[in-house]
């Protein structure tokens, strides 16, 4: 496919109808990768990362490079069930690119489309980044050393699509755009038993219960309430028949706040409360929590003026400031290293919200999307 041949809207509906799970991208990397080896562009590299063989570089060489600009799509999708009825709905049993990661992907192969045929004035590295749900991905990246020399941007642009805002939108803010999280995973164990005779088992449901209500109490006992903070468990597993009490529950969940100690405060306070339930059900508690794979989203403040400033002011684009959302994201732990902004893209679907298995965005965001993408950003190489 040329580059004149690229149509994002079929672009998009194969990503959308092909997803895969944090880690498993394997086909969608193959599919981008394809899709830009075909390009013929001399300023353009390809590379790929052997230990992280689902992540996908590109490189832009400048004409007059002056710095190197980053731009990021993560790809993974959820392990939901799509209840959209489209015609182009997951052929995945179970896996849905609920959280747009389709539209993210597209909207950077737009942009990036546009500069592999006319040639930016900066260097430009995209990033086609790998288990942005779970597993860091980021995070990894960066640890691996991929953003070293050549490859390292001066400064790194993401964006989310937000389907409460209209199609095509764009918002940021300065300051936190999104919280820090960390996922939460335990497994209880204890002597199950028959359900008559619950005084000779120690039974996890009951403990996991206790836990899930408990952890409750950490944002309205332990966290200042201005700040505000929050704990979801959003997967509980025990059990197969109710007259058994089984030998083991797992649960995963979520913690999140808008300040990195606030975070680990809560963390500390999730390990106390699994101690002291270990005791009181007298079950083992195996606690996993993540450690800083997804801090919050701190927007630089002089990248993000500069940003706003554009946005705001082409009559053209649709711009408007936003308040920071609980949403994680790993791209907080890359523009801690490297200074950035993200920013909202509306999809326009206000009746569902990020990782609802009905969630069906407006795809004339994504043409609105890549033409400010690459207004701002050739502005911004123009400076
Ligand atoms: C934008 C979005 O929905 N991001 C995910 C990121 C998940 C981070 C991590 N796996 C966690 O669960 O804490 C989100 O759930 O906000």
């Amino acid at each position: 496919m040329t580059i004149t041949d690229l149509n994002l809207i079929d672009i998009r509906r194969h990503l959308h109808a092909h997803p895969e799970l944090s880690l498993d991208e394997f086909e969608t990397q193959r599919y981008l990768k394809n899709i830009v080896t075909a390009w013929q562009s001399s300023w353009l590299t390809i590379r790929e990362i052997p230990a992280l063989p689902t992540a996908l570089l590109v490189r832009l060489t400048g004409k007059h490079p002056k710095r190197t600009i980053g731009y990021r799509a993560d790809i993974d999708a959820l392990p939901i069930t799509e209840e959209t009825g489209l015609p182009f709905s997951s052929e995945r049993a179970g896996v849905m690119h609920a959280c747009g990661h389709d539209i993210h992907m597209t909207v950077a192969l737009g942009v990036l489309a546009h500069f592999a045929e006319q040639q930016p004035e900066d260097n430009m590295v995209f990033l086609f980044q790998p288990a942005e749900e779970e597993h860091a991905g980021g995070k990894q990246l960066y640890e691996l050393g991929t953003f070293v020399d050549e490859w390292r941007p001066d400064e790194f642009y993401a964006l989310h699509d937000q389907p409460a805002m209209p199609a095509g939108q764009i918002a940021t803010r300065q300051g936190t755009l999104f919280a820090g999280s960390a996922e939460i995973h335990l497994t209880i164990k204890g002597q199950g038993g028959h359900a008559a005779f619950p005084h000779r088992s120690q039974d996890v449901i009951v403990a996991a219960a206790a836990f899930v209500m408990q952890v409750q109490t950490i944002v309205s006992r332990n966290v200042d309430p201005v700040h505000g903070g929050v704990v979801t468990v959003g997967m509980v597993q025990a059990g197969n028949i109710g007259n058994v009490i089984p030998n083991e529950a797992k649960l995963a969940g979520t913690i999140r706040a808008f300040d990195q100690s606030e975070l680990e405060m809560m963390q500390q306070r999730v390990r106390e409360i699994a101690q002291g339930l270990a005791t009181v059900y007298g079950v083992e508690f195996d606690l996993q929590l993540e450690q800083g794979g997804y801090w919050p989203v701190n927007n630089d403040p002089d990248i993000t003026r500069e940003f706003i400033q554009y946005m705001a002011n082409d009559d053209e684009i649709d711009f408007t400031t936003c308040e920071p959302a609980m949403t994680g994201e790993d791209f907080g732990y890359i523009i801690n290293q490297i200074p950035g902004t993200m920013f909202w893209l509306g999809v326009g679907d206000v009746d569902h919200s990020l990782h609802d298995s009905r969630l069906s965005p407006n795809e004339t965001a994504i043409e609105t999307g890549v033409k400010a993408i690459i207004k701002y950003l050739s502005w911004r190489m123009s400076a």
